[in-house]
């Protein structure tokens, strides 16, 4: 049983007690004047989209204690181009209320990161203010990914598309996704590693695609590693949330493109 396998089972219960009680909420929503895609294809420094995590699976505690929106407003103060928000619990620490929370402290893209297996969760992202969902491609079988992709495109949502392999890097490209963040972490042994996507970067022949580095983003030299392998984005979950400068931190991160 592998760490993803033990996150289904438990977003199956999750999503079950979701369609017995979840009523359409009245949220904010905001409509972002450019999408994601088309803002960070555009820009000419590295994209950072900074975490809100309490807690995870690999790290344990992480700043569980954490305001989400004091830490939001420094992102966005300090530069971020996104936020992505961990809303699940069990594992993670996080809530679909933190989600709310930082929806009404800024106004840039959220990513709802959760593991998202039915359109009910993407319905609620959106209640509750996300911009873009993600959907992890080894998650669930192509023909369900390409549904909840349909889906969510169709409520006027982004979906961040995750692989980790070349396989799955196919399947998000036939899919038609035109945001695949590459995810350097092993889901089912924890293992980070950045040549993961240098490696499949080389993959991507296709300039309309924005590739997102995902995790184990340290420093300056790390960016500059993602960078060079082409992504124009970059996820940052756990230097961020135990820095104790985030001003220096992010500015650190925020390179040029060359
Ligand atoms: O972070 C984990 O331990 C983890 C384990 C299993 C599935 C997902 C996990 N993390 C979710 C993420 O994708 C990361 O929070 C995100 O990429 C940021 O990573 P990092 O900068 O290394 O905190």
């Amino acid at each position: 049983m592998t760490f993803l396998s033990n996150i289904l089972i438990e977003k199956e219960k999750e999503v079950k007690i979701l369609k017995e009680q979840y009523q359409q909420q009245n949220y904010r929503n905001i409509k972002q004047e450019k999408s994601m895609y088309q803002t960070f294809m555009e820009s000419s420094t590295m994209n950072i989209i900074a975490e809100i995590k309490r807690a995870s699976p690999s790290k344990g505690e992480i700043n569980v204690e954490v305001n989400p929106v004091e830490q939001a407003e420094q992102y966005a103060t300090y530069g971020a181009n996104a936020i992505s928000v961990l809303t699940d619990t069990p594992f993670f620490k996080g809530s679909i209320e933190d989600l709310r929370v930082v929806r009404n402290t800024v106004d840039l893209p959220i990513l709802c990161k959760d593991f998202i297996i039915e359109e009910i969760q993407i319905n609620r992202a959106k209640d509750y203010g996300a911009n873009v969902v993600l959907l992890i491609a080894a998650a669930l079988p192509k023909q369900r990914l390409k549904e909840l992709f349909d889906y969510a495109y169709s409520i006027d949502l982004e979906v961040l598309l995750e692989v980790h392999n070349e396989t799955e890097l196919m399947i998000a490209l036939e899919i038609g996704a035109k945001i695949i963040g590459i995810n350097n972490r092993d889901l089912k042994t924890f293992t980070v590693d950045l040549s993961v996507t240098q490696e499949l970067a080389k993959l991507v022949n296709r300039n309309d695609i924005l590739l997102i580095g995902e995790s184990g983003i340290r420093n300056r030299e790390d960016v500059e590693k993602m960078m060079e392998a082409g992504v124009r984005g970059v996820l940052v979950g756990e230097t961020l949330m135990r820095s104790e400068n985030l001003k220096e931190t992010l500015k650190d991160l925020k390179i040029e493109f060359k």
